[in-house]
C-alpha cells in the first residue's frame, strides 16, 4: 500500500518557487530518500508532508489523508525530526521525553524511547549539556514516542560521530522492518544508500532523479580503479581511462569483467595493478554525473 503520495506538489515561500510540481510516492514499511543539494526544497516538502504548511499546487496525501486539512488525525500517526529543535535547555534529557510524553497518545515507556535512540546513559543530562549528535538522538527519541505509522526525518544524522551514525541507521531499519514507513533527507550519501531503498533527488524544486536505490544504481555500471604501473601511457589500457592523482579509472557496465579484461592485459606483459579497487556505482558517483553537478 502507498503510504505518501505526492502528485505534483508545489509551494511557495512569499514570492519563491521553493517546491516547482513534484511527484513521489513511498510504499509503506518503506525507507525513502529525499535528497540535493542546500536550499534544493527538500525541508519544504518534509513540512508540507507533516502539515505544518499547506501545500501551494498538487495534492499531498499521507495515509490516505491531507496532512494539512487532516492534521489532528495524522499527528497521532506519525512522527517528525526536524533539523531544528525547540528544546527547553534547563531541562533533563528524561524530564524532555516526560514533557513529551503527556502531549503523545499511548507513548512509549520513557526508558525504552532512550534506549531505541541511545541515550540511556544521558537520562539525568541536562539538555544544555548535550553535544549536537546526542541533541538529534533526543529529537529522535522524541519523534518515537508514539510509535508512529510514518516517520519524517530531515537530517537525523546530522553532526552524529560516526559511531551513533551507525547506531541510528539500526534503529531506523529496525523501525521500518516492523512496518515504520520513513521519509528521510540527508546529505549523507551513504546513509541514503545504505538504508532507503527508493530516492528522489530534487535540484531548485525539481525532482532530477529517482527511483529503486539498486535499480537506479545498477543500471549505472561502476568502475575499476589502480596505480597506473610506472610507463604506461593510459592510452595503451585495453580500455579508456582517465587518470586522476596517478590512479586510472576505468568505468564499466561490468565493473568484474573490466576487472578480468585489465588484469589479462596486465599478466600478459608482466605488469601489477597495484591498489586494484572493483566496484559497483555509488550514489555519490550518481550525483557526479547528474547535470549541473547537483550536491
Ligand atoms: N520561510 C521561508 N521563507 C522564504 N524562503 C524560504 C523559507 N523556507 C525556505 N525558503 C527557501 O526555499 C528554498 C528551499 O528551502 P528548503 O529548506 O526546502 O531546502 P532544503 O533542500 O531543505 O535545503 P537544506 O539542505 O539546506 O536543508 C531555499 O532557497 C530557501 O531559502
Amino acid at each position: 500500500m502507498t503510504a505518501i503520495q505526492v502528485t505534483g506538489l508545489s509551494k511557495s515561500h512569499q514570492a519563491f518557487e521553493a517546491v516547482k510540481g513534484i511527484s513521489f510516492e513511498v510504499a509503506e514499511g518503506e525507507i525513502f530518500a529525499l535528497l540535493g543539494r542546500n536550499g534544493a526544497g527538500k525541508t519544504t516538502t518534509v513540512e508540507v508532508l507533516a502539515g505544518f504548511q499547506r501545500a501551494g499546487g498538487g495534492t499531498v496525501r499521507v495515509l490516505g489523508l491531507d496532512p494539512y486539512a487532516d492534521r489532528a488525525a495524522l499527528r497521532r500517526r506519525t512522527g517528525i525530526m526536524l533539523q531544528e529543535a525547540g528544546f527547553f535547555p534547563d531541562l533533563t534529557v528524561a524530564q524532555t521525553v516526560d514533557t513529551w510524553r503527556d502531549f503523545t497518545a499511548a507513548p512509549r515507556p520513557r526508558d525504552e524511547a532512550l534506549d531505541l535512540a541511545g541515550l540511556t546513559g544521558r537520562a539525568g543530562t541536562q539538555v544544555r549539556q548535550l553535544s549536537g549528535g546526542e541533541k538529534r538522538r533526543l529529537d529522535l527519541a522524541l519523534a518515537l514516542l508514539g510509535r508512529p505509522e510514518v516517520l519524517f526525518l530531515d537530517e537525523p544524522t546530522a553532526g552524529m560521530d560516526p559511531e551513533a551514525r551507525r547506531a541510528t541507521w539500526d534503529v531506523v531499519r529496525d523501525l521500518a522492518g516492523q512496518g515504520t514507513t520513513i521519509l528521510l533527507t540527508t546529505h549523507y550519501l551513504e546513509e541514503a544508500q545504505r538504508l532507503a531503498s527508493a530516492m528522489a533527488i530534487m535540484d531548485e524544486g525539481v525532482i532530477v532523479a529517482s527511483g529503486g536505490m539498486a535499480e537506479t544504481l545498477a543500471t549505472r555500471g561502476g568502475r575499476v580503479a589502480f596505480v597506473l604501473p610506472a610507463g604506461v601511457d593510459p592510452g595503451d589500457l585495453p580500455m579508456p581511462a582517465t587518470v586522476e592523482g596517478g590512479h586510472a579509472v576505468c568505468h564499466a557496465e561490468d565493473p568484474d569483467l573490466a576487472a578480468q579484461t585489465l588484469l589479462t592485459w596486465a599478466a600478459e606483459r608482466g605488469l601489477r595493478l597495484a591498489g586494484l579497487e572493483v566496484r559497483a556505482a555509488t550514489l555519490e558517483d550518481l550525483f557526479l554525473d547528474l547535470p549541473g553537478r547537483v550536491r
